[in-house]
Order: C-alpha cells, then sequence, then structure tokens
C-alpha cells in the first residue's frame, strides 16, 4: 500500500529547497492563498529570517477578477505577508474574459502579470508552489492527451520566461506535508471551490488518483516517471541539436531550410520526428505544430525516401502543416512558411 509522507516541512528541508535563491537580488513568490502557495510564503519567510543577508521577498497574488471571494483571499494574503514581513502585491487581470478555453486563458494572463510584477521589482525568480500531487496530476492528464516524451516530462523545475526564472521549489515535495507545515504553524489558508469543479479536466483527473494511488501508481511513482522522462528529454535534445548541425554541415553553404532527403531518413525516427518539429515551429505561423500529426509526415517521408533511392513509384509530397509548407523536390526536404490562409489575412473578415 502507498503511504504519503506527512511531515511538516522542517527548517532543515526548507534551506535546501530555497538554497538556490540565497544570492538573488529579490523574489516574487506567487501565492493565491490556497494551502499550497501560504506554505510556500510562510516557509520562505522563515527561511530568509535565518540569513543575514538574502533576497528581497515579495509576495504576488493574482486577482482573475473571476470569483468575487478573489479579493478577500488576496487581501488575507496581505496581511498574513505583513505578519510575515514581507512585501504583497495584489495584481489584476482586467479586460474581456474569454468564453471557452477560460482556465489556460487565466493561466496564461497569471504568468503575464506575476513577470510584470518580477520585473517592476527586480527579481531573478518567479516561485510557485506545484507540488509533487500536481506533478503527478499533470502527467495523467498530458497521458489522456496522447502527450509524447517532452508533454510527460510534465513541469519543469525551472522555465526561462524571458528575463526571468520561473522555478518550482516544491515538485517533490507532497502536498500532505504543506498541509501539515501549515496546521502546526496555525496558519489558516482558502480553499478554491474551482480546485473540485468536475466541469474542469484536471480536478476530473485529481478525483481519480487515490484509485490510482491505491493501484500503486501513486503522486511519488508518476512524479519520478516525469524526472526520468525529463531526463531522456533533455538528452534526445541534445541529440537533435546534433543531428541538425551534422545535416546543416552537410548543405554546406550556411543555413538552409530543409534538410537532404537521403540523410534525414538515415536518422533515428525520433530524432526525425523532432527536426521536422523543430523546423516547423520555426517558419510556421500558426502555433506548435501537432505531434501525432508530425510523425504521420515524418511516415509519409519515410515511405517516399526508399521509393526516391530506387527510382520508383512517385516522390511527391507537398502539404502544409502549422503554416508551414513541407514538400520534397530533389532529394530534398523543403520546409518553408505558409501563405496566410484566404479570410485570415490582417484585416480581411
Ligand atoms: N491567483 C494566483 N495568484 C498568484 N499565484 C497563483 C495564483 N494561482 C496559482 N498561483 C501559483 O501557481 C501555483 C499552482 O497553481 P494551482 O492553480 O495549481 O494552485 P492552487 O490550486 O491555487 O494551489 P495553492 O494556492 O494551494 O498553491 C500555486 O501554488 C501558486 O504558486
Amino acid at each position: 500500500m502507498p503511504s504519503v509522507e506527512t511531515s511538516p516541512v522542517s527548517v532543515q528541508d526548507a534551506k535546501r529547497l530555497f538554497s538556490g535563491w540565497k544570492a538573488s537580488p529579490a523574489i516574487v513568490l506567487a501565492v493565491s492563498g490556497g494551502p499550497d502557495s501560504v506554505a510556500l510564503m510562510w516557509l520562505a519567510a522563515r527561511w530568509r529570517k535565518t540569513l543575514k543577508q538574502g533576497p528581497r521577498l515579495v509576495a504576488v497574488t493574482v486577482d482573475h477578477g473571476l470569483r468575487k471571494e478573489a479579493a478577500r483571499e488576496a487581501r488575507d494574503v496581505k496581511h498574513l505577508a505583513a505578519a510575515l514581513d514581507i512585501e504583497h502585491r495584489t495584481m489584476k487581470w482586467r479586460g474581456d474574459k474569454p468564453k471557452t478555453g477560460l482556465p489556460s486563458a487565466a493561466r496564461d494572463a497569471r504568468y503575464r502579470l506575476l513577470v510584470r510584477a518580477a520585473k517592476s521589482c527586480g527579481a531573478s525568480h518567479i516561485l510557485t508552489a506545484h507540488t509533487q500531487d500536481d506533478q503527478a496530476e499533470t502527467v495523467i492528464m498530458r497521458l489522456s492527451r496522447g502527450s509524447g516524451i517532452a508533454g510527460l516530462a510534465a513541469m519543469a523545475r525551472q522555465t526561462d520566461r524571458g528575463d526571468v526564472v520561473l522555478a518550482r521549489p516544491f515538485l517533490d515535495v507532497p502536498k500532505a506535508r504543506l498541509v501539515a507545515t501549515l496546521e502546526k504553524a496555525g496558519i489558516a489558508f482558502a480553499d478554491d471551490p474551482t480546485n473540485h469543479d468536475p466541469r474542469f479536466t484536471r480536478p476530473r483527473l485529481r478525483a481519480l488518483m487515490p484509485a490510482l494511488a491505491a493501484e500503486g501508481a501513486d503522486a511519488r511513482g508518476l512524479a519520478r516517471l516525469a524526472a526520468r522522462l525529463a531526463r531522456a528529454n533533455e538528452a534526445l535534445d541534445v541529440m537533435t541539436d546534433g543531428a541538425e548541425r551534422y545535416l546543416a554541415s552537410r548543405d554546406g553553404d550556411g543555413p538552409n531550410a530543409g534538410f537532404e532527403l537521403v540523410a534525414f531518413a538515415a536518422l533515428p525516427v525520433e530524432i526525425r520526428v523532432r527536426l521536422l518539429m523543430r523546423a516547423i515551429n520555426r517558419v510556421g505561423h500558426e502555433g506548435p505544430a501537432e505531434l501525432g500529426k508530425v510523425e504521420a509526415l515524418s511516415e509519409a517521408i519515410n515511405r517516399i525516401g526508399p521509393a526516391q533511392k530506387s527510382g520508383s513509384g512517385s516522390h511527391r509530397l507537398k502539404q502544409t502543416l502549422a503554416g508551414a509548407v513541407i514538400s520534397i523536390a530533389k532529394g530534398r526536404i523543403h520546409i518553408i512558411p505558409a501563405p496566410p490562409r484566404r479570410g485570415r489575412v490582417a484585416g480581411l473578415p
């Protein structure tokens, strides 16, 4: 039977978790008012007090303007921040809200506002309180969407956001430990009802987690899988860099859109798919290409390869994907920007 660690986070644990930010000028703590991020603020404040010199801590709460309790929750965070002796800012998401895709639009707006707050106070990093449980849910969510290795690697420990780095120090910490930390300290926290709202995918998948854990697929194991896949993904990316350089060196005359077909076809399938994905995303203007579509394209190219070598069959291929045109001619795969679609030109209906 899997067991979840439930001990509060100790001073020593916190010292280790935050050690990377000792020399930062300032860090932003993203605090929604829920248990995980209130624990982040409390633990960071306690850690900061143990240092003679250390970063300025600025807690930031984003009010998405979607729930009437949000303003009060932001005020509660402000009061707690004041009691802990750290600065606090509330950032509001203004303007029209979309009817569909609201969670992802709210997330985009939240990160935009957090980055703005970080820049305005000279912070090098934004810390969020994503936990091991969040990481496990992300793995299951990506699995259900048919993601590849990069997607199943789930959330990165650090992500560059322009001049600011988004960091997730609690990815190995079970949520139960953060809740235990607050209970021990006697700190109150908010419960966001959208976290349990079955209209959204994440809460529906969250409800499945106890059953998966009972079968042995607990948060710890799923988060470990994500870490292993992140490692594999990093290695594959480095190999793709090498393959890109190798193909460019065969072209000789500097950067060239596309690849020599025979050299490309000799590479492992995973690397071919990644090369195509990169090239399409570089020139395409319709957002990142879908993995399944790039895999299908890779297979179509693969079928043409042997036909071209033997001189038999038709080796014509021309298709548009994510705003890029991919074609094969004279032994090369060409990948160029697609002309704008009719009706999508700026100013046209
Ligand atoms: N409104 C917000 N303002 C500031 N930071 C936020 C906000 N919402 C989320 N975050 C940050 O992103 C992390 C993950 O967000 P998510 O929505 O998964 O968490 P949550 O349900 O709000 O959990 P909690 O508040 O307990 O951390 C939070 O831990 C927090 O660091």
